[in-house]
């Protein structure tokens, strides 16, 4: 017989965490894994948090592992760069005023076709690398969203955006039988105009997937993007907020840049709507959903109704830099 060689052996080259302390992870995720069974979440994916491929298998294996862990996740995606990119590559100009797109008939196809024909496709084959859990769709489908044309505000005044609505009406059923059938749905935020069905509108993936979580009653939005969370006085990084209340941000939101104000006012809507908790997260580090919803210290910026006692312990600082902003 011969002599084994150290190649026989496994050692185990980890060194980070002892076997104890990666029993400590998963104990304590086991409160937070009991109060969220068969609980609906909204995930909102931003365009800007798919920076690269290994993030973007991440994000598939934290939607595959809420759905297994017996949570139903839906998620609802945007896609702004990878519609700029688009839009570039076709020589088409674009600009955004006060937040939004100002979308030509033109680029209205493009936004289409890159939303549910690219993004969509993307997000669906990366979830069901894991199984046949995903399915996309769009706002058109099955009736699920509807919107009507709205203006931008630049200087307090209104502005022309061309085809852009704001989702006016959710018919969540088609949502709700893929969440039956033990599937994820995956949202394209494209929805016909109410006022004339055969025209499509561009319509912001934040303010849809706030629309959409509250017509689900959903018990969480969560809303990954490239920052950290908000900060109170953006870009001063030690203004980064943890926790607020919503009518605390309702005063904050009149401060807020065009990136964020979409994003914070979706979040307040959401919970002004009776969605449980509201949350910004950055989508940049790797597995952030899971530290959010199976952590106590959760990470990002929570947004909570003003009548409810925060239920979870809290240990970051909360700044407060306005002083109609208070803890
Ligand atoms: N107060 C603020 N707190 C955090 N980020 C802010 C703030 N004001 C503006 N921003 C900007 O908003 C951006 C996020 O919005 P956006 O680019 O529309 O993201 P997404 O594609 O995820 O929807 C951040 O990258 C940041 O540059
Ligand atoms: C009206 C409007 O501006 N619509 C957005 C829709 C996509 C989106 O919201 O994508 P992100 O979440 O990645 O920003 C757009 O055309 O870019």
């Amino acid at each position: 017989m011969n002599q084994p060689t150290p190649d026989d052996f496994h050692f185990d080259t980890r060194t980070d965490l002892r076997p104890d302390q990666k029993a400590e992870v998963l104990i304590q995720a086991l409160p937070w894994l009991q109060k969220f069974t068969g609980a609906l979440v909204v995930v909102k994916y931003g365009g800007n948090a798919m920076v690269d491929d290994e993030l973007k298998r991440a994000f598939a294996q934290d939607m595959v592992f809420l759905h297994q862990v017996g949570l139903r996740p839906v998620v609802v995606h945007g896609g702004g760069p990878q519609i700029n990119a688009m839009l570039d590559r076709l020589g088409i100009e674009s600009e955004f005023r006060g937040g939004l797109r100002v979308t030509t008939p033109e680029a209205m196809d493009v936004v289409r076709m890159v939303l549910t024909g690219q993004v969509s496709r993307e997000l669906v084959g990366l979830l069901n690398a894991h199984g046949p859990h995903a399915v996309g769709l769009s706002g058109e489908d099955g009736g699920l969203l509807q919107a009507r044309r709205r203006t931008a505000v630049v200087d307090g005044e209104p502005v022309d955006v061309g085809l852009v609505g704001d989702v006016v009406k959710v018919n969540p059923g088609a949502v709700q039988d893929l969440l039956d059938a033990g599937r994820i749905p995956v949202v394209s935020t494209v929805a016909p105009d109410i006022d004339d069905p055969t025209q499509v509108l561009n319509v912001n993936a934040d303010t849809a997937a706030a629309a959409l979580a509250v017509a689900l009653g959903a018990r969480k939005l969560i809303v990954l993007t490239d920052v950290e969370g908000l900060y109170l006085s953006w870009p001063d990084r030690s203004s980064l907020v943890r926790r607020l209340r919503a009518s605390q941000l309702a005063d904050v939101l009149p401060t807020l840049d065009a990136g964020m104000r979409p994003k914070m006012e979706a979040c307040w809507r959401a919970v002004e709507g009776g969605v449980g908790r509201a949350h910004v997260i950055d989508g940049r580090a790797p597995h952030s959903i899971l530290v959010e919803v199976f952590t106590s210290d959760g990470i990002g910026t929570m947004v909570l109704p003003d009548e409810e006692p925060a239920d979870a312990p809290f240990t970051a600082p909360v700044p407060v830099v306005h002083p109609e902003v208070s803890a």
